[in-house]
């Protein structure tokens, strides 16, 4: 009899075996449908010797139902689903549910009825209606969609449709994408870009897995040089992935693409929508021809798409921490991007100007070829660096900018120039206290001090979204307008910018500010088109922006990420003043940095002024090695959690209790977590500090094993920590 076993997606099962009927076929990466009792679940056919389980009698099995209409995941993917699952202690399920990301996808062909404008005009005209045929010129999309775009109720709208003003029209979920085209405009690469640009070239056509370290300065011309073995894939007919860290930056790179290929690439994030996403996945397992995927830039969850023929994969601004997931699978995109590609066979590229240790480590013992870019494109040049000790050079009272760096922005105003102000904190101030009695406003879910945001007046909690509006009175002591800001964020930044130079254009660039990719659109054609004169950002304006008139950068407070002990912190800050540093001077205009700090001493704002990487790198490396951690040792985390603080401090306890005593492991805690209280949780962290050669995923695998704990409880396991609150 025929046999078939399932991955389903419900880990409390395990694997299941049914039968398979006379005249189905299936493949292991079959997507079928199957009956679990009176349910009908997906589940993905696999090798049976891979995924072991107590076996049925042939009697006892029932039918699978259906195989649904989408290819087999292929052998190269489900390879990939069951290293991760392995190598991030995760359940195989909870990594293939990443893959099958579009519910709508595994549907098969289907059509969707979009609205447009008929040319006709309405019986009765009213202002709603004017409004909307004046905004739907030219567009065309689904009811809801529309209503959104023109602002008015979707009511609106099917009165339109009624009145033959808007015509239904059928539209194919999967039509075509047009194709990019290699030869569209070739870029003239520099000597230094060509040789780099060949290398990768030769690679995506030798069809091998090779991983690249591509190591540039900021504005040295990495993402041309990329672009070329784009181009390679493109002209084979294969696929290629570009991970980038944040949507923010999706909006630049589009339009690059798009001026280099022809059309833009195919997009791919969480806030898709369930169309978008479907036609996607399904353009991406179909191939690269007859107008399926080509090119996917998106975020790291792209990485487990079903590609059909993936040629090569790029991993841009390489170093971030976003490519680490922490929730779900706690997996780290960059990483699994590079076992992707060896499973693949086919190169990977990962670009940084600012590469992480553990990166720059394989490229030192061999693993990963680096390449590098060692000068500017065009002839500009790297800026000058300085350090502002606000020990000497205070502010003035109540203020956070250095007269140093008031006067350079004085000189770029009169010039017409442009300077931007880094801190890496949202809001207008990270903690609001009350003058009379001294209570500060905490989150009641978190164990975290309530930021005010005075552009949309409410009191935020940054890890859970809990929000209210500033009271007008203490809720403490009850007394009135008492309650003061505490420190500066970028908003507070921003103010005290409109203060000293009224007629100075601002624009606030945060997470809040541009959260959509129109709002990332308008901002870069803002700031191209010179309309702004002064940015105060976060770290979302630290990278991949190009605006040529920028020619001064203020870091506002360069200890701030120095703070708190993190193991990464100095390597951290190393990246994001050197990355926004690198936002100076791109154009013929030469660039100034001022580092506003209050430890000018300390190695790595030394390092920075003084443009020595190697030095600050050796230093790091030499302290890691010291203290067995990355790229040297190895970390691995253990979480507890609960609502109730007596059952996670007790189950913390008890695996604490039973830990192993294992040569090459140190386990350090329980602990309370930093943040002792997320979300409502109460958070208790152990840390496992081994060697390279230890196996810690079976030591933690056969330590938790046995242990039982009540239903409250969550137990995650962090493998490679980026986080340590
Ligand atoms: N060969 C080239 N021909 C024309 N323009 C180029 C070339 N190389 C680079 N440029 C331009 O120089 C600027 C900087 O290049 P790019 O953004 O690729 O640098 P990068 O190394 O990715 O920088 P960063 O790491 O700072 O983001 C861009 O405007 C780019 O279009
Ligand atoms: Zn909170």
């Amino acid at each position: 009899m025929n046999r078939a076993r399932l991955l389903i997606f419900n880990a409390a099962l395990g694997p299941l075996d049914y039968r398979v009927p006379d005249g189905m076929h299936v493949a292991p990466g079959s997507v079928v449908v199957a009956p679990l009792g009176p349910r009908q679940i997906v589940g993905i056919v696999w090798e049976s010797e891979r995924l072991p389980t107590s076996e049925v009698p042939d009697a006892k099995l029932r039918p699978l139902l259906a195989v649904l209409p989408v290819p087999p995941l292929k052998a190269e993917l489900r390879r990939l689903i069951e290293w991760t699952a392995d190598y991030y202690c995760a359940s195989l399920a909870s990594v293939a549910r990443m893959v099958l990301a579009s519910g709508g996808a595994l549907r098969g062909p289907a059509t969707i009825t979009e609205y447009r404008l008929s040319g006709g005009a309405p019986e009765r005209m009213t202002p709603q209606r004017q409004a909307a045929i004046d905004a739907l010129e030219g567009e065309q999309a689904t009811i809801r969609e529309l209503a959104g775009f023109a602002g008015v109720s979707e009511g609106v709208l099917r009165g339109l449709v009624n009145q033959g003003v808007l015509e239904a029209v059928q539209v194919d979920c999967d039509r075509p994408y047009p194709p990019a085209r290699a030869d569209f405009a070739a870029p003239q690469l520099s000597p230094a870009q060509a040789e780099v640009a060949d290398t990768f070239v030769d690679a995506v056509r030798a069809r091998r897995f090779e991983p690249f370290l591509l190591d540039g300065v900021t504005g040295s011309g990495k993402t041309e040089c990329y672009l070329e073995a784009v181009a390679a894939a493109l002209e084979m007919g294969r696929q290629t992935l570009v991970l980038l860290p944040e949507i923010a930056l999706t909006e630049a790179f589009l339009r690059r693409f798009e001026d280099r290929f022809g059309v833009p690439p195919i997009v791919w994030h969480s806030s898709l929508k369930s169309t978008e996403r479907r036609r996607a996945w399904r353009a991406i397992a179909a191939g690269a021809a007859d107008g399926g995927a080509q090119v996917i830039v998106g975020a790291r969850s792209a990485l487990f798409l079903p590609y059909a023929d993936l040629g090569l994969i790029v991993v841009d601004e390489a170093h971030e921490i976003s490519f680490k997931q922490d929730e779900g699978v706690r997996y780290n995109a960059r990483d699994v991007a590079v076992m992707r590609a060896r499973f693949e066979a086919i190169p990977v590229i990962l670009a940084s100007a600012t590469p992480a240790l553990e990166s720059l480590q394989m490229a030192e013992s061999g693993i990963y070829r680096r390449l590098v870019l060692e000068d500017r494109y065009g002839g500009a040049r790297l800026p000058a660096i300085d350090t502002v000790d606000l020990t000497e050079e205070a502010p003035g009272r109540g203020r956070w900018l250095a007269p140093r760096l008031v006067a350079g922005m004085e000189e770029r105003l009169a010039r017409g120039e442009q300077s931007l102000l880094f801190l890496n904190r949202r809001g207008y101030a990270p903690l609001t206290l009350c003058r009379n009695c001294g209570f500060r406003f905490q989150c009641p879910n978190c164990t975290a001090w309530l930021v005010e945001h005075r552009l949309s007046r409410r009191l935020a909690c940054h890890h859970c979204g809990h929000e209210t509006p500033p009271p007008p009175a203490c809720p403490e002591c009850g007394e009135l307008d008492c309650l003061v800001a505490c420190g500066p964020g970028v908003e507070r930044i921003a103010d005290e910018v409109r203060d000293l130079f009224p007629q100075a254009r601002v624009a606030v660039v945060t997470s809040d500010t541009i959260n959509s990719p129109e709002k990332a659109a308008d901002f870069v054609a803002q700031a191209e088109g010179g309309a702004i004169d002064v940015i105060v950002g976060t770290q979302l304006v630290t990278k991949g922006f190009h605006f040529p008139e920028l020619t001064l950068v203020g870091v506002v407070d360069a200890d701030l990420g120095l703070e708190g002990g993190d193991l990464r912190a100095a390597e951290r800050t190393y990246q994001q003043v050197a990355q926004v540093a690198g936002r100076a001077g791109r154009g013929s205009k030469p660039g100034e940095v001022l580092i506003q700090t209050r430890h000018p001493a300390a190695p790595v704002i030394e390092a920075l002024a003084a443009g020595d990487r190697d030095a600050f790198y050796a230093a790091e490396t030499e302290a890691r090695r010291h203290a067995g951690a990355p790229p040297f040792g190895r970390w691995a985390a253990i979480i507890v959690s609960s609502e109730d603080d007596a059952e996670a401090r007790e189950a913390a306890n008890l695996i604490g209790g039973t830990r192993p005593q294992v040569p090459d492991v140190a386990i350090l805690g329980p602990a309370p977590a930093p943040l002792n209280l997320l979300r409502g949780r109460y958070r208790y962290r152990l840390l496992l500090n081994a060697r390279r050669s230890a196996q810690v995923q079976d030591v933690i695998r056969d330590w938790l094993a046995p242990l039982r704990f009540p239903q409250g409880v969550r137990v995650s396991i962090d493998i490679d920590p980026y986080s340590f609150v």
